[in-house]
């Protein structure tokens, strides 16, 4: 059997353009479906055809054969890809092929469909010489097996906005101002700051389309309807009067589990410290707000180090966010930044075969040469430990103590010492 056959079902790819309607429009509800969400409307319909048509997405199904007793519209596999800039560290960036909607049917799982996808839409991209795959997950032990690991981490932080809200008397005093502007109005500066983030920001990943709506509230995901009514959005402007920060929040009916009234973050950039620390400031200085909710705070948070009382800030939950896989190992490797001189032949296991093999890794000057070699490696790991080490979200004794890197002791010091430095990744784009 080829890698897309399966019996009693038959496989297509869409066309976003040119696509039959009914097909698209049955694919788009399986993911509703697959995802535990109400059936589509038209509106929301149209929010995703632009989405698929803008980012250029290839949309990969499988139909019931026989549409007898099953639709013949909607499919009970669905896995979407398209390909879009992955920032990888020192200024450079790298096509990656970002993987969403996967969803299989109930009455099909655990029969190898996602196998059957994935294998192929990574293989499909190995051809068209894209070096990374990445997605982010709803399960944390689904995606190892196709070499995937967890790259980048966010914090989850609910912000006591009362008294406690005080900065230490050092934290220089902003000399920029923040304005309130409709989010309709603000999205082409939000998305201006965002591509200067995006440019700037180890692990970041280019925007889909589908943040136009979601973040001007041209429409409301959740209620899938036309026009988000309750997000608000506030620019940072410097002393000069440039915006270099924003933060889209939500206050209307926000309550945390003690009832208390709370503002929640959806969306905070800021270019500059001082961005960073006024919107804060701006976010606890809303009257009738007890607490601020964000769930994209970033792992080493100024925040919590410019607070007189850093308690004030409680960290609920540490969530994973990007699962990085790569398909080129000298393309990937060679295009992040390396901290110390050396060389390591470092042997890498991928069932799948994209990035298996053994690899002279030389690095000089902060760059390094990556070659296929026969010589025997010195330090082992399999493609999903590359994949959690490549952006700089864990260092490399971290994953020898959970046992996924062995190796001799110098070798694995001479790798930690290239492998480990720079900024932590971080990546606060859902796609
Ligand atoms: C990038 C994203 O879109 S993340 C969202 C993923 N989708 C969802 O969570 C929606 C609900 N879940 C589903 O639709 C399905 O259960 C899927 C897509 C997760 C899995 O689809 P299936 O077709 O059942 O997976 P398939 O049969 O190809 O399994 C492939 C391998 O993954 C394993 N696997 C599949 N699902 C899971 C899981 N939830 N937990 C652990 N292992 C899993 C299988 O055991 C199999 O292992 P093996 O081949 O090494 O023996």
């Amino acid at each position: 059997m080829s890698a897309l056959e399966h019996p009693g079902l038959v496989f297509r790819s869409l066309d976003p353009f040119d696509g039959d309607d009914a097909l698209l429009k049955g694919w788009y509800e399986a993911t509703r479906r697959g995802f535990h969400q109400t059936r589509g409307s038209d509106d929301g319909l149209q929010v995703w055809r632009d989405h698929i048509r803008a980012d250029s997405v290839t949309l990969r199904g499988a139909w019931a054969e026989s549409s007898e007793f099953s639709s013949a519209t909607i499919p009970v596999a669905t896995f979407s890809s398209w390909t879009s800039p992955v920032n990888v560290g020192g200024g450079a960036s790298l096509p990656a092929l970002l993987i969403s909607d996967v969803t299989v049917s109930p009455t099909h799982r655990r029969q190898g469909l996602l196998r059957k996808l994935m294998t192929v839409a990574l293989a499909d991209a190995v051809a068209a010489g894209v070096p990374l795959a990445a997605l982010t997950v709803s399960e944390g032990s689904i995606y190892g097996r196709f070499g995937f690991g967890t790259a980048t981490h966010l914090r989850q932080i609910e912000v006591d906005v009362t008294s406690k809200f005080r900065y230490r008397p050092e934290v220089p005093v902003d000399d920029g101002s923040v304005t309130l502007v409709e989010p309709g109005e603000a999205w082409k500066t939000v998305a201006e700051i965002y591509g200067t983030f995006q440019e700037r920001t180890r692990g970041s990943v280019t925007r889909p389309q589908f943040y136009e709506p979601w973040l001007s509230s041209a429409y409301d995901f959740d209620g899938d309807s036309k026009g988000e009514s309750k997000q608000r959005a506030a620019l940072h402007l410097d002393a000069s009067g440039t915006p270099d920060g924003y933060a889209i929040y939500k206050t209307a009916d926000e309550r945390n589990d003690s009832g208390l009234r709370m503002a929640r973050v959806i969306d905070l950039v800021a270019l500059t410290p001082a961005a960073y620390l006024r919107l804060w400031r701006f976010l606890a200085d809303i009257d009738l707000v007890e607490r601020v909710m964000w769930r994209k705070a970033p792992l080493q948070d100024p925040l919590y180090w410019a607070l007189a009382e850093p308690f004030a800030v409680k960290s609920a939950e540490l969530d994973d966010m990007l699962w990085v896989r790569l398909l080129d190992v000298p393309a990937a490797l060679q295009a992040r930044p390396w901290y110390a001189a050396g060389e390591v032949v470092i042997g890498v296991d991928d069932a799948l075969g994209h990035a298996a093999g053994a690899w002279r890794v030389a690095v000089r000057d902060g760059v390094a040469e990556v070659t296929p070699t026969d010589a025997t490696p010195t330090v082992e790991l399999a493609a999903d430990t590359l994949g959690a080490l490549y952006l700089g979200g864990v260092d490399v004794r971290t994953l020898v103590a959970a046992g996924r890197i062995t190796g001799s002791p110098e070798a694995i010091e001479t790798w930690a010492a290239m492998a480990d430095g720079g900024p932590p990744p971080y990546c606060i784009t859902g796609f």
